[in-house]
């Protein structure tokens, strides 16, 4: 899945270009009908510029590749249709049928961008603006998409709430505060895998939803997210500030809505803020809560 907000936008700018490609496409199309050119000229779709354009693109996730693969398909459809209108006009056998082809043929390459586009946006107004992660709003809207694609994997959630961070607002402003949310997201971003996603859950909070074969690989990927976090300091001009985190794991059972599991993992992590902060703890099938320690 294209997730974060630069990404977004050069596939958003690039979609454009696809859309602009083709009106100049259609300009050629008609200036060689008009110098007599047909005959001489390569074949479009060959050297389409939209055909480069789409090859460059980078469908992450299957939602975006779908979306691809739609205009893929449009997009040679169309090509097709203006040679076949080329064809019957240098035969002079050119009816309203080979127009209305190549009419059809836009509208439905047009609406194949424009749906991509649409996901995109819809997407990127889900981002958090401070963090630029996906927001709550998304880890809602795409739970059962994502347990649906655990490919025999389980999946887990992990809460995660920086300790003390009051004490950062109140030290440092919160400028200082907000530089702290971004640099934790970005070391989210660079720490878990790419099947896995880290949303800013609200306020100081962040979710991970991570897949591992078992509990004790999630645990461990868990325990090494804390010990991450709380080793590398956060540079921001001249402070070096220091943070830890709690987290709250657990694994999602079958047919448990989101809320039901959120549930579980906040009171894990509520034990672990408790019990002294910076450390993970794992609620199991049965409702106990452990300190994950190795
Ligand atoms: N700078 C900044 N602060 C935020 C943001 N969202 C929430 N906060 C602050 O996060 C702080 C959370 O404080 P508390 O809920 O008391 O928790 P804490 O100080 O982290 O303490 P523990 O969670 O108990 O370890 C509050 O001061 C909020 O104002 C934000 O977007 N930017």
């Amino acid at each position: 899945m294209l997730r974060d907000t630069d990404q977004i936008d050069a596939t958003l700018a690039n979609l454009n270009k696809i859309v602009d490609g083709h009106y100049e496409w259609l300009v050629t199309l008609f200036a060689s009908v008009v110098d007599n050119s047909i005959e001489h000229s390569p074949d479009a779709y060959d050297c389409c510029v939209v055909k480069e354009l789409l090859q460059a693109l980078n469908a992450v996730g299957p939602e975006d590749a779908q979306c691809l693969q739609v205009i893929h398909t449009a997009h040679s459809q169309l090509h097709e249709s203006g040679r076949n209108l080329l064809a019957s006009i240098r035969e002079n056998e050119a009816t309203a049928a080979n127009f209305n082809d190549l009419k059809n043929s836009l509208q439905i390459f047009s609406t194949a961008v424009q749906a991509w586009k649409s996901l995109l946006l819809n997407r990127r107004n889900a981002l958090d603006p401070l963090t630029d992660l996906p927001g709550r709003r998304l880890l809602d809207e795409i739970y059962a998409q994502q347990l649906a694609m655990a490919d025999g994997q389980h999946t887990y959630i992990l809460l995660m709430d920086i300790d003390r961070f009051k004490k950062i607002n109140d030290s440092w402003g919160h400028l200082v505060g907000d530089e702290v949310l971004r640099a934790l997201a970005q070391r989210l971003r660079d720490e878990i895998r790419n099947s896995d996603t880290a949303y800013r859950y609200g306020g100081e909070e962040f979710i991970v939803l991570l897949r591992a074969p078992t509990d004790k690989g999630a645990c461990q990927t868990a325990l090494r997210l804390c010990a991450a976090i709380a080793q590398q300091p956060i540079q921001y001009q001249h402070l070096q500030l220091f943070i830890t985190v709690t987290l709250g794991v657990t694994r999602v059972r079958f047919g448990e809505t989101l809320e039901q599991v959120e549930a579980r993992a906040d009171a894990a992590m509520y034990r672990g803020k408790q019990t002294g902060r910076n450390r993970c703890m794992f609620m199991d099938e049965t409702g106990e809560i452990r300190q994950v320690t190795d």
